[in-house]
């Protein structure tokens, strides 16, 4: 390893919106270019709640990642009120759904089906804690009167902590935190809960999304909080704790869905995922962490194969692009138009 090559295990990605139809096309090649498994959020329009509804939709990632063919998809289900969880637990014991994934009832993008109350589900939760199936939670609350800055560490205190008591060794990933508040809760809770990152949130503050002009492509969920958050969570992320691993949260909606008057929350991470990572590890001085944090830490808490193949970053500048997609969709990549440091070197 020399300081302007490095090699690692190929990365994983615990967390990656793919979306479906021809969104699906566009963004599934960056993550199954970079990344050897992603975890596949199920938040489409309707979102995927059966196991047959899972193995059609890996079905359409895997033919729209065909130029990738050992990508692998894992898929989650999202958790409903009325959700079937004998149907939940069989695909999770034939190998279908890797993860459940909770969605507070109004959270954020397509989460209008999501869960009312958690007492709704707790049938499904104490079957999948039997099985040591993990639950994936999108943590913040969604009180009108709870300010959105504090809906992470509201969530917390209100619903992981009394959950927690009553299924003490349920599987739980805290999904893209945000917060010094979160970083410190995993860090103190039991080795069945974990985090994930996102490269967004390690590089951007609330200033950043609000100062000098509102940058929609800045805005995601949960939202970028102050500089003291964005500090915490680059510590969590290269102090290389098992408890801490890599999940873009890559989130695309077509540019005209972002610079809107209500615009979407989400950030299209996926085209330099890995790039970005590499980027705030190298700041930190961190580059020795990068691997367990992208490549270990995620498959030892989930309980996967540490990948075999390996990927090498050369430091080359590169120049984002301000747009990719085409006419009829068109995406604005997370630091679009800036120069980013590190680059992915494909054989
Ligand atoms: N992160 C986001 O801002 N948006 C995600 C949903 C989510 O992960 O909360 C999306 O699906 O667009
Ligand atoms: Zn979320
Ligand atoms: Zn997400």
């Amino acid at each position: 390893m020399t300081a302007d090559s490095i090699t690692l295990i190929k990365p994983d990605d615990w967390h990656v919106h793919l979306r479906d139809g021809e969104m699906l096309k566009q963004v599934a090649p960056y993550t199954a270019r970079q990344f050897a498994r992603a975890i596949i959020m199920p938040n489409l329009v309707p979102p995927v709640t059966t196991t047959a509804m899972a193995v059609d939709y890996r079905r359409r990632i895997l033919a729209a990642t065909r130029d990738y063919p050992d990508f692998q998809p894992l898929m989650t289900a999202y958790l409903t009120d009325d959700i079937d969880y004998e149907d939940l637990i069989k695909g999770h014991q034939q190998g279908v759904f890797t993860a459940a994934k909770l969605y507070p009832a109004g959270a954020t993008t397509n989460s209008c089906h999501g869960v009312t109350d958690i007492k709704n589900i707790f049938p499904a939760l104490e079957a999948m804690q039997k099985q040591g199936m993990p639950l994936l939670v999108h943590g913040e609350v969604v009180d009108n009167d709870i300010d959105i800055f504090d809906r992470e560490a509201c969530f917390i205190d209100t619903v992981l902590q009394p959950l927690l008591k009553d299924m003490p060794e349920l599987k739980v990933v805290f999904e893209h935190i945000t917060t010094q508040d979160a970083a410190d809760f995993v860090m103190s809770a039991g080795d069945n809960i974990a985090a994930t990152i996102t490269a967004h949130h390690l590089q951007i503050n609330r200033n950043d999304m609000l100062v000098g002009g509102i940058k929609p492509h800045y805005y995601c969920l949960p939202v970028a909080k102050r500089e003291l958050h964005r500090q915490a969570l680059r510590q969590a992320a290269t102090s290389g704790h098992k408890k801490f691993f890599l999940g873009t949260d890559t989130a695309p909606h077509a540019v005209g869905d972002k610079e809107s008057a209500c615009g979407c929350a989400g950030i299209f991470t996926a085209p330099h995922a890995i790039e970005h990572y590499a980027q705030v590890f190298e700041e930190e001085n961190a580059l020795n962490q990068l691997e367990t944090f992208a490549s270990i830490n995620g498959p030892n808490f989930y309980g996967l194969p540490i990948n075999k193949d390996r990927i090498t970053l050369i430091k080359e500048s590169q120049h984002v692009s301000e747009i990719v997609g085409n006419n009829d969709l068109s995406l604005s990549p997370f630091k679009a138009g800036e120069t980013l440091v590190w680059q992915l070197h494909s054989d």
